[in-house]
């Protein structure tokens, strides 16, 4: 059984149909959500996340039907999501933001305290656990977001575009990180770096206008780039654009 499974999923904001019957299923493993710019990454992300309702089809997670309000309260217990623009308050410290969220998710107050440090150390912070979020660097943020997402040992992780703002050294750390969640939990990360999907993912979902325009891992893809020549710096980028293009209408132009 698949941790997530979407069928025929349809999201519309106004008159843009930002999700066109998404079919897809995420078993555990680093999945990378890939896209040009309103592809509807994050769309796919904040329904899965069930913080968005879709306007058709259906999403089951951990075996539940999220549509309905009970089994979607039990799925979100298990679910940790650092959302593109993450909402925090920069007068909590560290300790006090994760264990907000901890009590947020209904975790059990017995392990939180634990569980918060073990998080916080997991992305680099104990060193200041006790700081002022207000007095970190964008890049210590967003791991403080990636603290508060893994807080309750979630079984899906929903990152939307985790790695803006973390410096090189930063990155390789997230992806050793990854791939160490990734042996029990569904990760999906979306991401414009192909670099993060290179190194971290099992699979890729390439999303092009609201559709599925490419699934498969990281070499396949890479292999497609290299049989038809497209353009791109890297293999992976290669096979990016190979497979945008074999998605789009023929004649169309490359955005
Ligand atoms: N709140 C909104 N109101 C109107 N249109 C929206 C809204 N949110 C998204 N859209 C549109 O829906 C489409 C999908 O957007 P989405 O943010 O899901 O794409 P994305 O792949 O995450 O893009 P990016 O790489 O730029 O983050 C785009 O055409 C976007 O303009």
């Amino acid at each position: 059984m698949s941790t997530i499974r979407v069928t025929g999923l349809r999201v519309r904001h106004r008159r843009t149909l930002a999700l066109d019957g998404v079919d897809l299923a995420f078993g555990p493993g680093v999945h990378g959500l890939l896209g040009p710019n309103g592809a509807g990454k994050t769309s796919l992300i904040r329904v899965l996340a069930t913080v968005a309702e879709p306007d058709g089809g259906r999403v089951e997670i951990l075996g539940e039907d999220v549509a309905d309000r009970g089994p979607r309260g039990r799925v979100r217990r298990h679910l940790g999501y650092l959302p593109q623009e993450f909402g925090y308050y920069p007068g909590f410290t560290v300790r006090e933001f994760v264990a907000y969220v901890a009590w947020l998710k209904e975790m059990p107050a017995a392990g939180t305290d634990a569980a918060v440090e073990r998080a916080v150390a997991r992305v680099g912070l104990a060193d200041r656990i006790d700081a002022k979020v207000r007095t970190l660097s964008g890049g210590m943020v967003r791991r403080v977001g990636i603290a508060q997402a893994i807080v309750n040992d979630p079984r899906v992780l929903l990152l939307d575009e985790p790695t803006a703002g973390l410096d090189p050294e930063q990155r390789v750390e997230f992806r050793e990180l990854l791939r160490e969640l990734g042996a029990t939990t569904a990760v999906i990360v979306s991401t414009h770096l192909v670099e993060d999907v290179a190194s971290a993912c099992t699979e890729v979902t390439l999303l092009e206008r609201g559709r599925v325009a490419y699934r498969g891992t990281p070499a396949a893809l890479a292999a497609l780039g290299a049989s038809t020549g497209a353009r791109g710096d890297s293999p992976l980028e290669r096979g990016y654009t190979a497979a945008l293009g074999a998605h789009r209408a023929p004649g169309e132009v490359t955005r």
